[in-house]
C-alpha cells in the first residue's frame, strides 16, 4: 500500500540530499565567491547549485508543478558573472548531474521562478541562512510542497546539525508529511528508511525552565524585543542563536521550547520559502506555529506571508501566554 505523497517524498529527499552534499563540498572550499543581490544580501555558488539540482529533479518527476524558489538566474546571464556561472557548472559536473551546461543550469534555476499562488506548488530555499553558510555555521536546504494552501510535505537538509540521538554524527536530514509525523535521518546514511528517528517537541509549560532560539542576525529578528519578552516571562536561560530553519528543527526535536522571529521593521513580509518546511516539521512534532498576533500563517498568498507579521513557534503549552505577552508589550503592533 502506498501512503500519500510517497513518491513526492522519495524524489524530494533524494534531491535535497544531493543539494546538501554539494553545499557541503562548496562550504569546505569556500573563499570569497559571493554575489551581492539587489537587496544587498549575499548569494553563493552553493545557493545557485542547490536550486539548479533540486529544480532539475522536480521538473523531471513532476513537470506540471510550479516551484516558488528564492533565486533566479538573471545575474548569471551577465558577462561579468561568466566565471561565477562556470564554477556552478563545475560543481554540478563534479556531482555528476546529467546534461549540465551553462544554458541548462540557468534554465533549471529559472524553473524555480514562479511567484504566484497555485493549487499545487513547491517552495524552495536552496540555502536558507546564507550568512550562516558563509560563517561556516548553520544553514538549511529547505523544500516544501503546498496543496490547496496547506503544507503537505517538508524537508530540511541541515549539513552542520548534529544528529539528535548521536551528536558525533554531523549532518541531519529532517522530513515530514502531513499526518505522518516528523523524522530525522543522518544526511550520510544510505538506507534512509531504516534510520528514520521520530522527533518530538518538549512538554514544558514553565517559562522559567524554557529556552528560546532566534536569528543570529539582529536585522532578521529583533533581539531587543525578544529580550523584553524573556524578561517579562522570567525566561532565565540564554537564547540559542542560530541561522536558518535549523531553528524549527531545534524546537521540533526538543532542544529548545520556543523560536521567536520578531519584526525589525514595518512592512517586511516573511517569505514562504523561509518557513514552509519548518512549520510542518514543528506541527508534526506536536508544536504550534502562528504569527506574532497568534494568527495561522497563510501559505496561499503568493511568495510572501502577506497577511502575517513575524513568526512564533512553540512546543504548544507555552503558546497562548507568549502571544498574550507580545500583545501586552505591544510588540505585535
Ligand atoms: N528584515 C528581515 N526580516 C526577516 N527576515 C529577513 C529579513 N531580511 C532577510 N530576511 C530573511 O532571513 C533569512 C535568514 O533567516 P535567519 O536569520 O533565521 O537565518 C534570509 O534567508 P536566506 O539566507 O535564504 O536569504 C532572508 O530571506
Ligand atoms: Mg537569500
Ligand atoms: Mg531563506
Ligand atoms: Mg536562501
Amino acid at each position: 500500500m502506498t501512503t500519500p505523497f510517497q513518491r513526492e517524498l522519495e524524489i524530494a529527499l533524494s534531491a535535497v540530499k544531493q543539494a546538501s552534499q554539494i553545499c557541503r563540498s562548496v562550504q569546505a572550499a569556500i573563499t570569497d565567491e559571493v554575489l551581492e543581490k539587489k537587496d544587498k544580501s549575499p548569494v553563493t555558488i552553493a545557493d545557485f547549485s542547490s536550486q539548479a539540482v533540486i529544480c532539475r529533479a522536480l521538473n523531471e518527476a513532476f513537470p506540471q508543478d510550479p516551484i516558488i524558489g528564492e533565486e533566479d538566474a538573471a545575474e548569471l546571464h551577465l558577462e561579468e558573472n561568466h566565471e561565477f556561472l562556470e564554477k556552478i557548472v563545475a560543481e554540478l559536473n563534479k556531482a555528476e548531474i546529467p546534461e549540465t551546461s551553462p544554458e541548462n543550469v540557468c534554465r533549471w534555476i529559472d524553473h524555480g521562478g514562479a511567484k504566484e499562488y497555485s493549487s499545487r506548488f513547491w517552495t524552495l530555499d536552496p540555502i536558507d541562512g546564507t550568512k550562516g553558510f558563509l560563517r561556516k555555521e548553520q544553514y538549511a536546504v529547505s523544500l516544501a510542497l503546498i496543496v490547496d494552501g496547506k503544507i503537505v510535505l517538508g524537508i530540511l537538509g541541515c549539513p552542520n546539525m548534529p544528529f539528535p540521538i548521536d551528536e558525533t554524527v554531523t549532518g541531519t536530514l529532517y522530513y515530514t508529511v502531513a499526518d505522518q509525523g516528523a523524522f530525522a535521518i543522518p544526511l550520510n546514511q544510505d538506507d534512509q528508511e531504516q534510520a528514520a528517528f521520530p522527533i518530538r517537541v518538549t512538554t514544558t509549560d514553565d517559562f522559567s525552565q524554557s529556552r528560546f532560539c532566534e536569528s543570529v542576525e539582529s536585522g532578521h529578528s529583533s533581539h531587543g524585543h525578544s529580550q523584553q519578552v524573556a524578561e517579562k516571562l522570567d525566561i532565565e536561560k540564554e537564547p540559542r542563536r542560530l541561522d536558518s530553519q535549523a531553528k524549527y528543527a531545534v524546537v521540533a526535536q526538543g532542544n529548545a521550547d520556543i523560536y521567536m522571529r520578531l519584526p525589525t521593521r514595518v512592512g517586511y513580509r516573511e517569505k514562504i520559502w523561509d518557513h514552509a518546511a519548518g512549520v510542518l516539521l514543528v506541527q508534526e512534532a506536536g508544536g504550534t506555529v502562528t504569527d506574532i498576533t497568534g494568527k495561522p500563517l497563510e501559505f496561499d498568498q503568493g511568495y510572501e506571508l502577506k497577511n502575517n507579521q513575524g513568526v512564533i513557534v512553540t512546543n504548544g503549552p507555552l503558546h497562548p501566554e507568549l502571544i498574550q505577552t507580545l500583545g501586552e508589550l505591544a510588540i505585535n503592533e
